[in-house]
């Protein structure tokens, strides 16, 4: 169950990545809907659960904290997601309907996939899995590259007609992008981090300027 209710405004805003304590202090100040930890040891922003755990605790409660997982057993899926705790687990691997199925007897909270889109039935599939929302990033063929690519996504490929499950759009969203791109694929939300770093650490003055642009903050 979902401990912290998304206040309603049009578009969604995650940050992901968040490693020190400075970042939830950014986080507070410019109230997104939801920040991100990496628990992925292969990246450059990777949290253990004791990490996020500590950071965590200074969180504003209205904010969803979301940890961010690849191929990870579900046993230290399950055992991070209490530790810190999370709100919703986001899967960013190559995780299928059998280990989502699974998890899902494992846990009540709320379960979001990352789809790293190469083509159109990349996405279709997608919105057959037993998630409640959908993350659509930049496929790469580069070897443990599951996220935070550098690379923008090719936003043609999601369908005109919209997709049946609430998405998350994400692949090198900055300041400049953001809007012609909300324009042209009506997401539920944007998932952004290197778009709100400077030289590998979160940047407060990225960080209001994305609030900004996508609808104002919190209160
Ligand atoms: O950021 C990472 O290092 C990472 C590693 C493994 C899986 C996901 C990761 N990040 C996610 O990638 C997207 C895109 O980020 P960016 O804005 O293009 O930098 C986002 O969902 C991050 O949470």
């Amino acid at each position: 169950m979902i401990q912290n209710q998304i206040k309603e405004r049009s578009l969604k805003v995650k940050m992901c990545g968040m490693r020190r304590k400075e970042d939830i202090a950014y986080a507070n100040e410019v109230k997104p809907d939801a920040i991100g930890y990496i628990f992925f040891s292969k990246s450059k922003r990777y949290v253990t659960g004791q990490q996020a755990r500590e950071i965590d605790q200074n969180l504003d409660q209205k904010i969803l904290s979301v940890g961010v997982f690849v191929n990870e057993t579900i046993e230290k899926v399950t055992e991070i997601a209490n530790e810190v705790p999370l709100d919703v687990i986001q899967l960013h691997g190559d995780e299928d309907v059998i280990y989502i199925e699974q998890l899902r007897q494992q846990t009540d909270k709320e379960i979001w996939k990352a789809v790293r889109v190469k083509d159109t039935k990349d996405i279709k599939e997608a919105q057959q899995l037993p998630v409640d929302k959908l993350l659509l990033d930049t496929f790469t063929e580069e070897k443990d590259m599951y996220g935070g690519t550098g690379k923008v996504m090719n936003y043609d490929l999601i369908p005109k007609e919209g997709i049946r499950k609430p998405f998350f759009i994400a692949g090198v969203l900055h300041s400049k992008n953001i809007k012609e791109i909300t324009k042209k694929v009506h997401p539920y939300g944007i998932d952004i981090s290197s778009g709100i770093e400077t030289e590998g650490y979160k940047d407060l003055k990225k960080m209001k300027e994305i609030m900004q642009i996508t609808g104002g903050r919190h209160e």
